[in-house]
């Protein structure tokens, strides 16, 4: 498959490793497929742990003189990257519609978002700032140095294939640390391209390296070679918790981005339109899969049924298709094991006494597309009250009391993000402060953008980005004791 591409070197199909373009040493690669027509786009190379070890051994080099550089020529170098990706806007979107399939002005939404890191994290390599703190006698002082931590790695998923790479890449240059990157093997032609970017911008060779393959090998490499002083990952919590066992040995730092679980709570003091929309942008963007999507719909018991019309109506009006097709508003899901997760979690729950209300099976265009769906009557004991769905399905729980609902939102392992909408600033504060969560949205469905320290606590994992918090996990403290 051909895509139409203004820029003739994109796709990019090599990895960038040590400063150089290549293939795999063994000549192996990976195949990279179009969700929405399971046709081929393009093969990747799968390299060894050896080509990995060369990137982090080029990196330790690199790194030391990025890291000398004054603040200003990194942020300048990041603020070119930023242009450049601004400028491939239509590349990006389309090269990432076709290997992840998301409707394109989704997808071109994500570039500007994924772009939106590097502006922010280019600033903020200026105001790393210390501290100086009174000694603990009057002839000592305490001086703080806040220093990069060094060789860093990235490990990103398939669902936001660009927003995710940018937002590790950009504050680890920003703090002058080097990094080596290994993108989803179902979306890698996204990450590729926006190296290639990094490196017309200006970012020293071998500084940041790109590799793809097998995961387990290349993570293997990465969590257990000395020379990696922290992992940033994105990605199930399953494999996060397995990457965090790997890092203890080289007790390297982790920043961790699970799974979600987040509740979507809609008192009887909502506005119930405002509610709809909200839920509308949480739970289907992406066809559902992103980490925190409404993962169950909790409805006070006066707006309930208001609620379920009003939302239905919205859902059964969804357009499945194409990415690329014009006006498509739900794209394919990422493969057949997640049609098959999203079935099951269906035929549970209703086997346990639920009703779909909207769609509830595959689509009519065959392949991994999948109805947009309301399921009413769920209980706790329905498997996706646990599970992550990410799948466009909303499962919509009825609540009477604010106690109630605080103990059933935080039912659960993850504690990524929340959801709340009401009228009542006491009630707000009251149950935004109670939920054992990372980020609550409050009358809002859309919490991302780079101002904000996106994370989250419990099982959903640890560490923050974007935001000034973000730039922290890639420094180190040190401090001065001066004796005058
Ligand atoms: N929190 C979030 O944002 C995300 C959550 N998920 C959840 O996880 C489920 C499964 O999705 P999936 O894509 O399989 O997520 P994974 O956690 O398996 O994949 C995320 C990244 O980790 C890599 N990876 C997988 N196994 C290892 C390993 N043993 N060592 C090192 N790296 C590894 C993957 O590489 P490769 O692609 O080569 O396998 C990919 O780059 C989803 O259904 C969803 O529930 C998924 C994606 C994002
Ligand atoms: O779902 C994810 O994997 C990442 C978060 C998406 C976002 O930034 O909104």
């Amino acid at each position: 498959m051909t895509l139409a591409l203004k820029d003739i070197s994109f796709p990019e199909t090599r990895n960038l490793i040590a400063g150089e373009w290549v293939t795999a040493q063994s000549g192996r690669t990976i195949t990279v497929t179009n969700p929405a027509t399971g046709a081929l786009i393009a093969a990747v190379p799968s390299v060894s742990c050896a080509e990995v070890a060369r990137a982090i051994a080029a990196a330790e080099i690199a790194q030391v003189a990025w890291a000398a550089r004054p603040a200003k020529e990194r942020a300048a170098v990041l603020r070119m990257w930023f242009d450049l990706i601004l400028g491939a806007t239509e590349d990006l979107a389309l090269i990432l519609t076709s290997e992840q399939g998301k409707p394109l002005s989704e997808a071109r939404g994500e570039i500007a978002y994924a772009a939106s890191y590097v502006e922010w994290f280019a600033e903020e390599a200026k105001r790393i700032y210390g501290d100086t703190i009174p000694g603990p006698t009057a002839d000592r002082r305490i001086i703080v140095l806040k220093q990069p931590i060094g060789v860093t790695a990235a490990i990103t998923p398939w669902n936001f294939p660009a927003a995710m790479v940018t937002r590790k890449i950009a504050p680890a240059l920003a703090a002058g640390c080097a990094m080596i990157l290994k993108p989803a093997s179902q979306t890698p032609l996204t990450a590729l391209a926006l190296v290639a970017l990094a490196e017309r911008a200006g970012v020293p060779a071998g500084l940041l390296s790109v590799v793809t393959g097998a995961a387990r090998e290349i993570g293997a490499e990465i969590t257990s070679n000395p020379a990696i002083r922290k992992l940033s990952f994105t990605g199930s919590t399953e494999v996060g918790k397995e990457l965090m066992r790997q890092c203890a040995g080289t007790v390297k730092r982790t920043s961790m981005e699970l799974g979600g679980n987040a509740p979507f709570i809609v008192f009887d003091d909502a506005d119930i339109e405002a509610a709809v929309e909200g839920a509308i942008i949480s739970k289907y963007r992406n066809a559902g899969q992103t980490c925190v999507c409404a993962n169950r719909l909790f409805v006070q018991a006066g707006v309930h049924d208001a609620f379920v019309r009003q939302l239905s109506e919205r859902v059964a009006a969804l357009r499945v298709g194409e990415g690329t097709a014009p006006g498509t508003e739900i794209g394919p899901l990422i493969d057949d094991a997640a049609v098959a997760k999203v079935r099951d979690l269906l035929a549970d729950a209703t086997a346990k006494g639920a009703t779909i209300a909207v769609g509830g099976k595959a689509h009519a265009l065959g392949g991994t597309y999948f109805e947009p769906t309301i399921v009413t009557g769920t209980t706790r004991e329905m498997a996706f009250f646990e599970e992550e769905i990410f799948g466009p399905v909303a499962p919509i729980f009825r609540f009477e009391t604010e106690e109630e609902v605080i103990r059933l939102a935080n039912d659960t392992p993850f504690g990524l993000a929340s959801y709340l909408y009401g009228r009542d600033v006491g009630r707000i504060f009251r149950v935004a402060e109670k939920l054992e969560c990372g980020m609550v949205g409050v009358n809002t469905g859309l919490i991302s953008n780079e101002a904000a320290p996106f994370g989250g606590i419990k099982e959903s994992g640890q560490g923050r980005e974007g935001s000034r918090y973000g730039i922290e996990d890639y420094l180190e403290v040190k401090y001065l004791c001066l004796q005058l």
